[in-house]
C-alpha cells in the first residue's frame, strides 16, 4: 500500500461517519503521489495528517423564537480548518442537510481554493441545519442574531472572517453583522464579507463567483482552441452562483437553456429570461416553476437531477454537492458535452470526475473555478482595512486576472507533475504546495 493510501485509511477510520469529507480528501490525495515522491520532507512533517485535521471545530446551540412564539433549537458550526496563509476565511451555509461532515468537506476544499487565489486567507467554514426556506424575515433575523451571539467570540477581522454560502446571502449577512456590532460596540466591518454596499460591502462580490466561473471556463476553452460564443449551456441551481454565471455566459455570447432549483428545472430553448429568474428568486424568493407563468412556451420538469439529460455543450453545476453522478456524466458525454465547470463545491462525484477525464472532457474543478467569490471577499477585506472603495471596473479587472492566473498555475502544476493538462490534479497540487510550504515554515502545529 502506498504512503498516501495508508494515510487515507487512517483518516477513514477517524472520520468514519463523514462520507462527504472522505470524498473530498480522497479526491485531493489522488493528485498527491508524485508531489510526495518529489518532496519527501512533506512526509517527514506528516503534512497529510495535519492538513486533514481542522485546527479547531466549534459546535453550538442556536435557540430562537418563531413567529408562533415557539422556541426552536438548531445546531451551529464553525470550523477553523487551516490558518497557515491568513485569517480563517469561508462561508456559512444554512440548510437542513448541514452536519459536521458537510462543514468539514467544505472547509477542507476551502484550504486549497483560498491558496489558489494568491491572497492572504486561511480556511474556515460554518453554518447551521436551520432552513431559511419559508421563514419570515423576522424569523431569519432572530435566528441570525442568536447564531452570532455565540459566534462573535470566535471571529474577528484578523481571526476568522465568515461570508455567505447556500442559504446565506445579503439579508443574512446584514443581520449577522448588525448583531456583531451590537455586541462588540465597534464598527469592525472587516469581520464579515458579502456585506451590503452601504456598510462596507464590495462591488462585484455579489457577481464574483458566477463571473469568475465563466472567466475560468472561457480561459480553459481558449487554451484548448475553443470559444464560449455560440455554445449552449445548462446550469443547475438558480441561486447566487447560478444567476451570475448565467449573466456572464450570456454576455459572452453563450445561450443558457436550463436552470433549476431543488424541486425541478426549467427548459427554455429560446434562452433563459434572466431578469425574470432574478425577480422570482432574488426578490420574491419563489420556486422556479413560476417561470412558466410568464413563459408558457418553456417547460418545467419536476425533479432536479434530470437536468443533466438535456443536450448541451457546457454543463455548469452551480447548486450543491454530488449533483452530477456517474450516470449523469455518462449521459452528458453521450450527448456531446465538451466542458464542465464546477460552480458549486464538489458538485461531481469522484466517479463522475474520473469519467469526464477519461473521456477528455474539459473539466474546471471547483477549487479553481469558483474561487472568484472568496477572492473578491479577500478584496472586500482589503478595502475595509484601507477604509476605501475600488470601482466596479477595478475590482472586475482584478477578479479576471486572478481567475486567469489560477488557470495558468493549475495547468503548470499539472504538467510539472506528469498529469498533462488536468486541471483537477493541477489545482490540487498548486493549492496543496502553497499551504504545505507555509505549514512547514511555521513548525509543528
Ligand atoms: N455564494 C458564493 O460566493 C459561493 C458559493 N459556492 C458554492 O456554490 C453553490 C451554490 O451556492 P449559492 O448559489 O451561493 O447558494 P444559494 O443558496 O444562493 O443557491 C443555491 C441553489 O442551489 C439549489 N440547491 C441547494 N441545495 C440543493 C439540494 N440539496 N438539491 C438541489 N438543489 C439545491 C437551491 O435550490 P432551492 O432554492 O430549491 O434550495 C438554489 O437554487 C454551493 O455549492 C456553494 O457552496 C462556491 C463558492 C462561492
Ligand atoms: O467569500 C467567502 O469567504 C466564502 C466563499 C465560499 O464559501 C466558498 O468559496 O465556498
Amino acid at each position: 500500500m502506498s504512503y498516501v493510501s495508508s494515510v487515507f485509511q487512517r483518516i477513514k477510520v477517524r472520520n468514519a461517519n463523514e462520507p462527504e469529507f472522505l470524498q473530498a480528501v480522497e479526491e485531493v490525495f489522488k493528485s498527491l503521489e508524485p508531489v510526495l515522491e518529489k518532496h519527501p520532507e512533506y512526509i517527514s512533517a506528516n503534512i497529510l495528517e495535519r492538513i486533514t485535521e481542522p485546527e479547531r471545530q466549534i459546535i453550538f446551540r442556536v435557540s430562537w423564537v418563531d413567529d408562533q412564539g415557539v422556541l426552536q433549537i438548531n445546531r451551529g458550526f464553525r470550523i477553523q480548518f487551516n490558518g497557515a496563509l491568513g485569517p480563517y476565511k469561508g462561508g456559512l451555509r444554512f440548510h437542513p442537510s448541514v452536519y459536521i461532515g458537510i462543514i468539514k468537506f467544505l472547509g477542507f476544499e476551502q484550504i486549497f481554493k483560498n491558496a489558489l487565489t494568491g491572497l492572504p486567507i486561511g480556511s474556515g467554514k460554518g453554518g447551521s441545519d436551520f432552513d431559511p426556506k419559508g421563514k419570515s424575515d423576522g424569523e431569519v433575523m432572530r435566528f441570525c442574531q442568536s447564531f452570532m451571539t455565540e459566534l462573535y467570540r470566535h471571529i474577528g477581522p484578523d481571526v476568522d472572517v465568515p461570508a455567505g454560502d447556500i442559504g446565506v446571502g445579503g439579508r443574512e449577512i446584514g443581520y449577522l453583522y448588525g448583531q456583531y456590532r451590537r455586541i462588540k460596540g465597534v464598527f469592525e466591518n472587516g469581520v464579515l464579507t458579502g456585506k451590503g454596499l452601504s456598510y462596507g460591502g464590495s462591488l462585484v462580490r455579489t457577481q464574483a463567483t458566477g463571473y469568475g466561473l465563466i472567466y475560468f471556463v472561457d480561459e480553459m476553452l481558449k487554451h484548448n482552441n475553443k470559444v464560449l460564443q455560440g455554445k449552449t449551456v445548462v446550469i443547475s441551481g438558480s441561486g447566487n452562483v447560478a444567476i451570475y454565471a448565467c449573466q456572464k455566459a450570456t454576455a459572452l455570447g453563450a445561450k443558457v437553456i436550463a436552470m433549476s432549483d431543488s424541486n425541478g428545472y426549467i427548459y427554455d430553448e429560446n434562452g433563459i429570461d434572466l431578469p425574470l429568474v432574478r425577480q422570482l428568486k432574488e426578490v420574491e424568493r419563489k420556486r422556479i416553476r413560476s417561470y412558466l407563468n410568464f413563459h408558457p412556451e418553456a417547460q418545467y420538469i419536476e425533479g432536479c437531477k434530470n437536468i443533466w439529460s438535456i443536450k448541451c455543450d457546457i454543463a455548469l453545476p452551480c447548486a450543491t454537492q454530488n449533483d452530477i453522478s456517474l450516470e449523469n456524466a455518462k449521459t452528458l458525454v453521450a450527448n456531446g458535452v465538451i466542458a464542465v465547470g464546477e460552480g458549486a463545491n464538489m458538485p461531481c462525484t469522484n466517479e463522475a470526475i474520473n469519467y469526464f477525464l477519461e473521456n477528455k472532457i474539459l473539466l474546471a474543478p471547483a477549487k479553481a473555478a469558483n474561487a472568484g467569490g472568496v477572492a473578491t471577499s479577500a478584496l472586500e477585506m482589503s478595502q475595509n482595512s484601507m477604509r476605501y472603495y475600488w470601482t466596479f471596473e477595478e475590482i472586475e479587472t482584478k477578479l479576471k486576472n486572478i481567475m486567469v492566473t489560477i488557470h495558468s498555475n493549475a495547468a503548470a502544476a499539472s504538467s510539472e507533475y506528469g498529469f498533462g493538462y488536468n486541471l483537477v490534479a493541477g489545482a490540487n497540487i498548486a493549492g496543496f504546495k502553497k499551504v504545505a510550504d507555509a505549514m512547514m515554515a511555521q513548525g509543528n502545529y
